[in-house]
């Protein structure tokens, strides 16, 4: 029989929820010893690390005795706690905090594997990518992110078999954000006229889950930089940093200072619609051309070039056709010559993005059991 393997999951937002339901479902699952919210820790006390969180009620036992109830905890105390542990642990990161992703290589170098969504440890300097695969080797740890690119459609671990087998990727292209072509789809879509306003498609896109905690994140093309970067670093380029190439912004200049709190994100959702002029005019421009625009990014491997931003496209493309939040990624290899490998599907949303995290949370079981 196997031994369980302990598991601590922190961030219980859209995906964090998600993730907590399908890890409820699994027939064998890894003993859930932590869950953490920015304010809150839930623990499996010590020694004996049991009894286990419920994962799909553990609101319920959080209110009950036999869990122990902190404030939030440090990642460095995190990491302490996994890996006293009684069998080999798992962090599972479901926020997009920095400070936790900064800290990644504390708990590879302890041996408790990663599984994330979170783009941050795998997009910021170069020196925290190296560090985390250093330290994963060093901890015998593995550390898997498919969720980073494309929510739960198999990029990162399609490139990563492109690469380990040999081929020679030359250029990957596509739409990588769901957040903008949700926007794009509906505020410009092919074959019918829209009369909604950009401002209401943003609000719309937030409620439904696909914008970044900061939908600023989603619209100064951060998030796609940062999807590229990772893209690119796998691919073989030493990209140094997401702002390394030009990036396209969509956010007006007049509300690029408002800072990134909750109250700061209230008050720019409420001045967006003064704005709304501006991606009218963007969007009337590529009409009068017979074309529709739309956000779209390159990495252009032999070149070493990365591009992200606007480009206006014919209406009988794949890309002008993409529906609802649905990325389209094409990877031009020498293997597969003129015509590309393409993954194309749903880039954004709670439960499709925890599909990428709980299938990279069976692999590495299936690895460590
Ligand atoms: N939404 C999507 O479609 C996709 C998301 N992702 C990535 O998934 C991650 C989560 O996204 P999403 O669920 O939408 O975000 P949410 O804002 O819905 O949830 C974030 C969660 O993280 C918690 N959190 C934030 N900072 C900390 C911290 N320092 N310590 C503990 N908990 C913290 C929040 O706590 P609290 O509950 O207390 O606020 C919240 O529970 C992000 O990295 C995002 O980029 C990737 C692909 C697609
Ligand atoms: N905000 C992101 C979520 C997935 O990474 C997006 O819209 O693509
Ligand atoms: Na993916």
């Amino acid at each position: 029989m196997s031994k369980p393997i302990y598991l601590g999951v922190v961030g219980v937002g859209g995906v964090g929820t998600a993730f907590l339901n399908q890890l409820a479902r699994l027939p064998n699952p890894p003993q859930l010893v932590l869950l953490a919210r920015s304010s809150l820790t839930l623990l499996s006390p010590t020694p004996s690390y049991s009894p286990a969180i419920p994962a799909g009620d553990w609101k319920t036992a959080s209110a009950g005795a036999s869990l122990t109830t902190r404030p939030a905890l440090s990642p460095e105390e995190i990491a302490e706690y996994l890996a006293a542990a009684p069998g080999r642990a798992v962090l599972v990161d479901n926020t997009s905090d920095v400070t936790l992703a900064s800290a990644y290589p504390t708990f590879l170098r302890k041996g408790i594997s990663i599984v994330t969504p979170n783009k941050k440890g795998f997009s910021s300097d170069i020196s925290l990518w190296r560090e985390i695969f250093a330290a994963a080797s060093e901890g015998r740890a593995l550390v898997y992110h498919e969720s980073t690119v494309g929510a739960g459609l198999p990029v990162i671990s399609t490139l990563r078999d492109l690469v380990a087998t040999g081929d020679r990727v030359t250029r990957i292209e596509g739409v990588f954000s769901g957040t903008l072509s949700f926007l794009f789809n509906t505020f410009a879509p092919v074959g019918s006229s829209s009369t909604a306003k950009w401002s209401e498609v943003v609000a719309q896109a937030k409620e439904l889950g696909y914008t970044e905690p900061d939908p600023r994140d989603d619209l100064n093309g951060m998030d796609v930089a940062r999807k590229l970067t990772i893209l690119a670093r796998i691919a073989g380029l030493e990209v140094a940093r997401p702002d390394a190439f030009p990036i396209k912004s969509l956010i007006p200049a007049e509300l690029a200072d408002i800072p990134s709190t909750s109250e700061g994100i209230q008050q720019f959702m409420s001045r967006l619609p003064e704005f709304d002029g501006q991606m009218t005019e963007i969007k009337e421009s590529a009409e009068r051309a017979g074309k529709v625009v739309r956000y779209v990014g390159s990495i252009d491997v032999a070149a070493g070039k990365v591009n992200v931003g606007l480009q206006q496209f014919d209406k009988d493309s794949a890309i002008a056709g993409l529906k609802g939040s649905d990325n389209i990624i094409s990877f031009y290899t020498e293997r597969y010559g003129a015509n590309p490998l393409i993954v194309q599907g749903a880039g954004a949303g709670g439960d499709v993005t925890a599909m990428g995290v709980t299938a990279d949370l069976l692999k590495v079981l299936a690895i460590l059991n």
